[in-house]
């Protein structure tokens, strides 16, 4: 039987494709991407993984299987440890300030991703988290197959996303996702797929936003 991943990889390739084209990507793998839109996008970054890793752990409390709360509890603790150490150097390097308003892309992420938290079955809120985990893998690593240039200023983001380290705790994340879809029915199996594809959706956005410098209307 065909895993729920791959079936829900499917359903979001239009979305990945047009993440890899996307300019916020190009210019962030040639190096060329403007400091003052990479600066926008690590600051709301920052407020994006507070909350983030609050959800992670928030889904840890909703598992059964200890190895999976474990595992849960250690990308939850991971998002602070690993992204706390990419923004102090970037935040370091391109010196941007440190008080900042959510912007609209990262307000509907993160309240998005905890509306599924507390108002959805777990099933739900594992697969809203996934696009997280799975898209940065793909973009890392496409990054690292086709970088042309020696020097990139943002190459310690790259090196975070791509390579083996990452790709493990993304496996285990799929696997565990996988297991929660096989206890699920084809209507809840449904209902997962809906929100990865909306999760991917506001990963493109966010990255949109940033390429933007998105401020809000009013
Ligand atoms: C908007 C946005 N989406 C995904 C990530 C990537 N990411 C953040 S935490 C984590 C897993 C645990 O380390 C991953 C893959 C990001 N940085 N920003």
């Amino acid at each position: 039987m065909t895993k729920w991943s791959t079936n829900a990889w499917s359903t979001i390739t239009p979305i990945y494709d047009k993440i890899l084209l996307h300019p916020f990507i190009t210019e962030l793998m040639e190096g060329t991407l403007p400091k003052e839109k990479f600066s926008f996008y690590i600051q709301q970054d920052a407020l994006y993984l507070a909350t983030f890793g609050r959800v992670l752990s928030g889904i840890a409390s909703k598992l059964t299987d200890a190895n999976h709360v474990q595992d849960f509890l250690e990308f939850s603790s991971g998002t602070i440890m690993v992204e706390r150490e990419l923004h102090k150097t970037f935040l370091t390097t391109f010196d941007v300030a440190s008080s900042i308003e959510k912007s609209p892309a990262c307000t509907l992420y993160t309240n998005y991703l905890e509306a599924q938290l507390a108002t959805k079955p777990l099933e739900v809120a594992i697969a809203a988290v996934l696009p997280c985990f799975w898209i940065y893998k793909e973009v890392g690593d496409y990054i690292l197959a086709n970088q042309t240039k020696a020097e990139n200023p943002y190459q310690e983001w790259i090196n975070t996303y791509g390579g083996e380290a990452f790709a493990e705790s993304v496996r285990k994340a799929i696997e565990i996702t996988n297991v929660i879809a096989s206890q699920a029915t084809e209507q809840q199996q449904a209902e997962m797929t809906k929100a990865f594809t909306m999760a991917s959706k506001m990963e493109w956005l966010f990255w949109d936003s940033a390429y933007q410098l998105e401020s809000w209307k009013i």
